[in-house]
């Protein structure tokens, strides 16, 4: 893509780029809905404008995100880590602008880069490849792997439906994602190394914009971090005697130190804790039974460190 960097220079306004239909959609959508982000909509439309602030959105195929980011067209994006580990090493071949960078990985979206026999082999290692043809739509990172492996073997380049390309005899072997592994043993395969772990990131390059757009971008991945922390966190309320504290504070590891406050008793202690681990009800009676008292979970809906 052709670089537009005066295009970057005169823009006040940060885009985002996330996927327009597809897994990542409305993960993404949310997920920027959550950092108090909102769009005029517009269904039909691949460019949404900003309402809340001055942060557009840009509703595109996954695969394009990485070359967006890269000729300076948007600013930020939210892509598999696949595509754009994929086109890094693509582009690594062949040099040129900033690259975009991973910058925080944001827990949806996970799979795995498998590579795949048939089933009907047993898996010997890498060398088993040599000189076999494996199907993949991802031949940059599979071509890594391979050359990191020492193995001379031929990448088949696929757009899609790579499961089904030993079963035409395209191909000797897979290299796609894997999730529950469902897609893989409906064609007779079997999934035997694992080439990437990957889940939706927001990716960007970093350093690399005009002030206005760097201070957007950097108020946007703070909200976006508070988010991220709290998302599976609750407050803790409880209250317990001073001398029981410390057996009830052992059993939370997970949770930052708690603040006390002592009651007129003298002997009581308030205590308030964000947890961020699960907090089931056998945890409960387990802290109840440490000591606590009156124990309450509470969501967390907003926090800015
Ligand atoms: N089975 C899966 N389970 C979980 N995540 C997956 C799975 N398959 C893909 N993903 C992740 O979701 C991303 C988007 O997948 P999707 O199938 O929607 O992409 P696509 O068909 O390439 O879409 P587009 O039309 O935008 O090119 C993938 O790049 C990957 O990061
Ligand atoms: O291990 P599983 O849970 O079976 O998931 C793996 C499948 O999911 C993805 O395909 P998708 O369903 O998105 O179809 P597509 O590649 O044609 O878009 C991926 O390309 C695999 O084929
Ligand atoms: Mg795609």
């Amino acid at each position: 893509m052709a670089s537009s960097n005066s295009q970057v220079a005169v823009r006040d306004r940060l885009r985002i780029a996330i996927q327009k239909n597809g897994r990542l959609s409305q993960p993404a959508r949310a997920l920027l809905g959550s950092c108090g982000l909102t769009w005029r909509e517009s269904p039909d439309h691949l460019f949404c404008h900003g309402e809340s602030a001055p942060i557009d959105l840009l509703l595109v195929r996954d695969d394009d995100i990485p070359g967006l980011l890269e000729s300076g067209l948007c600013d930020l994006g939210i892509v598999g880590r696949n595509v754009l580990s994929e086109y890094n090493e693509r582009a690594s071949s062949t040099c040129g602008q900033v690259q975009p960078s991973e910058l925080r990985g944001l827990g949806f979206g996970g799979c795995r880069l498998s590579l795949a026999i048939p089933q009907a082999w047993t898996w010997q290692g890498a060398g088993q490849l040599q000189g076999k043809r494996i199907a993949t739509s991802y031949p940059g990172l599979l071509a890594r792997w391979l050359a990191d492996a020492g193995v001379d073997a031929e990448v088949v380049e696929l757009s899609g439906s790579v499961e089904i390309a030993p079963r035409l005899g395209q191909a000797d072997a897979g290299c796609d994602l894997v999730s529950s592994g469902a897609t893989l043993s409906a064609n007779q395969l079997k999934p035997v190394e694992d080439i990437l772990y990957s889940e939706a990131v927001l990716a960007g390059r970093s350093n690399s914009l005009p002030p206005v757009l760097r201070d957007l971008a950097d108020t946007l991945v703070r909200r976006l971090d508070g988010v991220l922390r709290i998302r599976d966190s609750k407050l803790l309320l409880f209250q317990a005697s001073r001398h029981e504290v410390d057996a009830v504070v052992r059993l939370l590891p997970d949770a930052e130190v708690p603040t006390q406050y002592p009651l007129e008793d003298g002997e009581t202690l308030a205590l308030q804790a964000l947890c961020h681990g699960a907090v089931t009800w056998q945890r409960m009676e387990e802290l109840k039974r440490a000591g606590a008292r009156g124990l309450m979970v509470l969501p967390v809906e907003r926090m800015l460190a």
